[in-house]
């Protein structure tokens, strides 16, 4: 079913939330229900992620840094293009999020740090929040079970407390996000992709906040 997307006001889209949630699945198929153009993360292309997960300490700059200029780039294409797009993840969970955790654990030596921030200053004074934000909650055990589902090689070494401390992130950044509308859905007990009736009450809660009377 396609609805054509109506509102006026709301042009940017973006689905947050940790590794293993379902973000590229759900943005899929929203993209495909409402119309919208869409924004994936760059997984397959990416020249560090596989090299990342082997030697986190070595490619953690390298890797933030190509994230950065990616989701960069997506936000400056967003503000160009006059359809409304979903993005599946936002710059803010890049620096908010794995720049952050990865400092606070070590990855990170001080000066590289201080450097990654200092550009994301420079960047983030011309990106525009998004419109609303979709927060697919998870706990632990679901993400590693899809993660474990997908069966990407470069991801079995991902380890629990890598995710633990993504979550914790997570969550005091969502607890404070005052960008713009918010909507969070606990992916813990539904299933969008077996179950229909679970999609759309995904889409009910959306249609809620980008069509609703009050909204
Ligand atoms: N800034 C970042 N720093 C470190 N790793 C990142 C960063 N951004 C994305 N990644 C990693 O890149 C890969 C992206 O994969 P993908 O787009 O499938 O999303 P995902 O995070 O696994 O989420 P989902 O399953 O919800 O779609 C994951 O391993 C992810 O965590």
């Amino acid at each position: 079913m396609r609805k054509q997307h109506n509102n006026p006001m709301i042009k940017h889209i973006a689905i947050a939330g940790n590794i293993g949630a379902g973000k590229t699945t759900l943005t899929k198929m929203l993209a495909k229900h409402y119309g919208w153009e869409i924004q994936l993360e760059e997984v397959d292309n990416n020249p560090y992620l596989a090299d990342f997960y082997k030697d986190m300490s070595r490619w953690a700059f390298h890797l933030q840094i190509f994230f950065l200029n990616s989701r960069f780039k997506q936000v400056q294409e967003i503000a160009q293009i006059q359809a409304p797009v979903i993005q599946d993840r936002t710059i803010y969970e890049d620096a908010y999020i794995f720049a952050k955790s990865l400092y606070d654990q070590g990855y990170f030596v001080q000066r590289d740090y201080d450097n990654y921030l200092s550009i994301f200053e420079s960047m983030i004074q011309y990106v525009e929040a998004p419109d609303l934000l979709i927060y697919l909650k998870s706990d632990l055990d679901n993400l590693v079970r899809n993660i474990e589902n997908r069966g990407r090689d470069y991801e079995k070494t991902i380890r629990i407390d890598y995710l633990q401390e993504l979550k914790t992130h997570y969550d005091t950044w969502i607890q404070n996000y005052d960008k713009g509308k918010l909507l969070i859905i606990d992916v813990n007990t539904i299933n969008f992709v077996k179950n229909p009736e679970d999609f759309s009450s995904i889409v009910s809660k959306i249609d809620r906040e980008l069509f609703g009377l009050f909204s």
